[in-house]
C-alpha cells in the first residue's frame, strides 16, 4: 500500500532544523542505498575543496590589508547588523569593497571558482595555485605591528599618510636595493599600505542613481530624490548596524515573498538604478552543514546558467550568517492566493514554457523536485521556474530532498528515485491541474490517493486532448509519463508556437501522442 507522507514529516533544509512543510526527510543514507554508493561522501568530498574561511565565522579575521588581525576584545552586544525586522536608514550605510567585508561573491556566473556538485565537468578541476613566493615579496619591508603603532593609525588618518614601511627587524636578508631605500622610509615613521589607501577611497556615498537606459515603470522616482550626501559624505560612518553589503549595495523597497525558509525583497541596486529580487534565508546558518545545504540552490543556479524560463541569477553572499541571493525580479508567483483561474490559453502557455525550462534543466542532469505554483514566477507574460532549494542530480549521486507533498508523485512517497526527471513532470501536471481547477490540491485523504492512482475528475470546459495530456503527465508509472521534450512536441502546442518548438519530428513524439496524430 502506498505510504502517504504527512505534514509532520520533515525535510532538512538549508540553515535550519525546521522541517519543510509537507515534506519528508531524504537522507544521504537512503540515496546511498538506492545506488549502492555514498552520495554524501561525494558531496562532502566536493564541498571540502571549497574554501570558506573568509566568510565562515570560525575563520580568522582579516584586516583590510590582508593580515591576520589580533583577537578582538569582547564587544558589547550590538543590534543585529541586518535584519528585515530592524528598519535601517540609508544613513547607516556606506559602500565598502568586498575585500573589506571578507565576504566574497560566493559564486557568480562569470567566474565560478568553486567545485560545484552540479557542474557537468566534475573531473580533475584544478585547484588554483597559490602565487609563488617571490624573492621580492619575501624581502618586502614588513610593517611595524606593535600595538603602539597600530593605535597611532586611525581609519580617518589613512588617506593622509603615505605608504611608509618600517623595518620589523626580522628581515635579515634584505637586498642591497632595499637597504638603500630603508633609511629614507624609516624617517617617515608609520605605514599605510596602498591597499588600505585604496580601501579608504572606496568608502564612498551610496546614491541610488537613476539609469536613463532602464526606464523601468516599476521604480518609484522618489527613490532617486532622497538626498544622498547625508549617508556618508566626506566622513563615512560605519553606522549603528555595522557593515552590510546588502544595505550598501541595495535600497530595499519592499518584501515581496515569504517561503518556509526565506524572505524575498524587491530591491534597487543603488549604482545601477535597476530592480532585483534578493532572497535571504530566515534562519542564521550557524553550522557548516547548514551553509553547505543552503548553497545547493546557488550552485544549481550557477551550473544551469541562463534560460528564459529559469529565474535569472546574479550573485550571492553570506552576511550575518544568512545567505543572500540576488535574482531577477519577477512580477508575481502563481500561488493560489489572489491569482485568478487560468484560462485555457494561459494554461497551455504555462505548460509549454515551464516544460521548456524543465527540458533545459533535465538536459543538464538536474531535477528540480519542488515544482509547484509558488515556485513558478511570471515576468512580462513569461513563466519562470524558481526556488532550486530541492534541486538534485538526476543520477542520484547527491542527496534527495523531496518538495511539497501535494505535488509529489507516488514513487517519491514510496522512496523510489529511479526517474527523478519524471517527478518534475508529475508535479507540473499537478500544478496545472490545480490552477485550472481553482481549488488547492489535498495533502492527504481519498482524493490525494485517487490522484496518485490516475483517477481524475474531468475538468469541465477544457479540451479533452488537454485533459489527456495532464492525465498522462500524472500517470502513476513514471516511465509512462512524457519527458519535457516530448511534451513540447505535443500537437496541442502547434497553434501556440508554430515553428518555435524543438521540431515536428513525429518519430520523437511520445508513443501516445504519435498514435493520436
Ligand atoms: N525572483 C523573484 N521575483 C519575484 N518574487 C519572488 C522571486 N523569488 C521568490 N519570490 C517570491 O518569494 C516567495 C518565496 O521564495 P522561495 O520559494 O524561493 O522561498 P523558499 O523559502 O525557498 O520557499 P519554500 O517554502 O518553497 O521552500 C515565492 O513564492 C515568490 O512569491
Ligand atoms: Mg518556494
Amino acid at each position: 500500500m502506498m505510504r502517504g507522507k504527512s505534514a509532520s514529516a520533515a525535510r532538512p533544509r538549508a540553515g535550519t532544523s525546521q522541517p519543510r512543510r509537507f515534506s519528508a526527510p531524504r537522507t544521504a543514507t537512503k540515496a546511498a542505498a538506492a545506488v549502492g554508493s555514498s552520495p554524501s561522501g561525494e558531496l562532502s568530498r566536493q564541498l571540502e575543496s571549497v574554501t570558506l574561511r573568509n566568510f565562515f565565522s570560525d575563520a580568522p579575521a582579516l584586516n583590510p590589508i590582508g593580515e591576520e588581525a589580533p583577537a578582538p576584545a569582547p564587544a558589547p552586544a550590538q543590534p543585529h547588523p541586518v535584519d528585515a525586522d530592524v528598519p535601517m536608514e540609508d544613513k547607516d550605510c556606506c559602500i565598502l569593497s568586498q575585500d573589506f567585508f571578507c565576504t566574497p561573491d560566493y559564486l557568480t556566473p562569470d567566474a565560478p571558482p568553486l567545485a560545484n556538485s552540479f557542474d557537468s565537468d566534475k573531473e580533475n578541476i584544478p585547484c588554483p595555485k597559490s602565487p609563488e613566493k617571490s624573492v621580492a615579496r619575501s624581502k618586502r619591508y614588513k610593517r611595524d605591528c606593535s600595538p603602539k603603532d597600530l593605535r597611532s593609525v586611525s581609519l580617518s588618518e589613512l588617506d593622509e599618510q603615505e605608504l611608509t614601511p618600517v623595518p620589523c627587524g626580522l628581515c635579515q636578508d634584505d637586498s642591497e636595493e632595499e637597504q638603500m631605500v630603508r633609511p629614507s622610509l624609516q624617517k617617515r615613521g608609520s605605514i599605510v599600505p596602498q591597499s588600505a589607501r585604496t580601501l579608504r577611497s572606496q568608502v564612498t556615498p551610496p546614491p541610488c542613481i537613476k539609469n536613463p537606459y532602464n526606464a523601468d515603470p516599476r521604480i518609484d522616482d522618489g527613490v532617486f530624490n532622497v538626498r544622498q550626501g547625508k549617508s556618508s559624505g566626506s566622513s563615512p560612518s560605519i553606522g549603528a548596524y555595522g557593515l552590510s553589503r546588502y544595505r550598501s549595495d541595495f535600497h530595499e523597497i519592499e518584501q515581496i515573498g515569504r517561503g518556509n525558509f526565506s524572505l524575498v525583497f524587491k530591491v534597487l541596486r543603488r549604482i545601477e538604478g535597476c530592480l532585483y529580487a534578493v532572497k535571504r534565508s530566515i534562519k542564521e546558518l550557524h553550522s557548516d552543514r547548514d551553509r553547505r545545504l543552503a548553497l545547493k540552490e546557488v550552485q544549481t543556479l550557477v551550473a544551469l546558467g541562463n534560460h528564459e524560463n529559469i529565474v535569472g541569477y546574479f550573485t550571492s553572499w553570506f552576511e550575518t550568517e544568512k545567505l543572500y541571493i540576488q535574482m531577477e525580479l519577477c512580477d508575481r508567483c502563481l500561488s493560489m492566493n489572489g491569482n485568478p483561474l487560468l484560462k485555457h490559453e494561459e494554461a497551455l502557455e504555462l505548460l509549454y514554457q515551464v516544460s521548456k525550462g524543465l527540458d533545459f534543466i533535465h538536459g543538464r542532469g538536474i531535477a528540480h523536485l519542488d515544482v509547484k505554483p509558488d515556485n513558478i514566477y511570471v515576468k512580462n507574460g513569461v513563466y519562470k521556474l524558481g526556488d532550486f532549494g530541492c534541486a538534485t542530480l538526476i543520477d542520484r549521486s547527491l542527496p534527495i530532498e523531496e518538495g511539497d507533498a501535494r505535488y509529489m508523485p507516488p514513487e517519491m512517497l514510496n522512496d523510489e528515485f529511479e526517474h527523478l526527471d519524471k517527478v518534475d513532470i508529475f508535479s507540473l501536471g499537478a500544478t496545472v491541474y490545480e490552477l485550472i481547477r481553482g481549488t488547492p490540491l489535498p495533502l492527504s485523504g481519498p482524493q490525494f490517493t485517487s490522484l496518485r492512482e490516475g483517477k481524475f475528475a474531468l475538468l469541465p470546459g477544457r479540451p479533452i486532448q488537454f485533459q489527456n495530456l495532464i492525465k498522462l503527465m500524472m500517470d502513476p508509472d513514471p516511465t509512462r509519463r512524457p519527458s519535457a521534450k516530448e511534451i513540447l512536441r505535443h500537437p496541442i502546442f502547434e497553434k501556440l508556437h508554430q515553428g518555435s518548438g524543438p521540431g515536428e519530428d513525429v518519430e520523437q513524439l511520445h508513443p501516445i501522442f504519435r498514435s493520436r496524430q
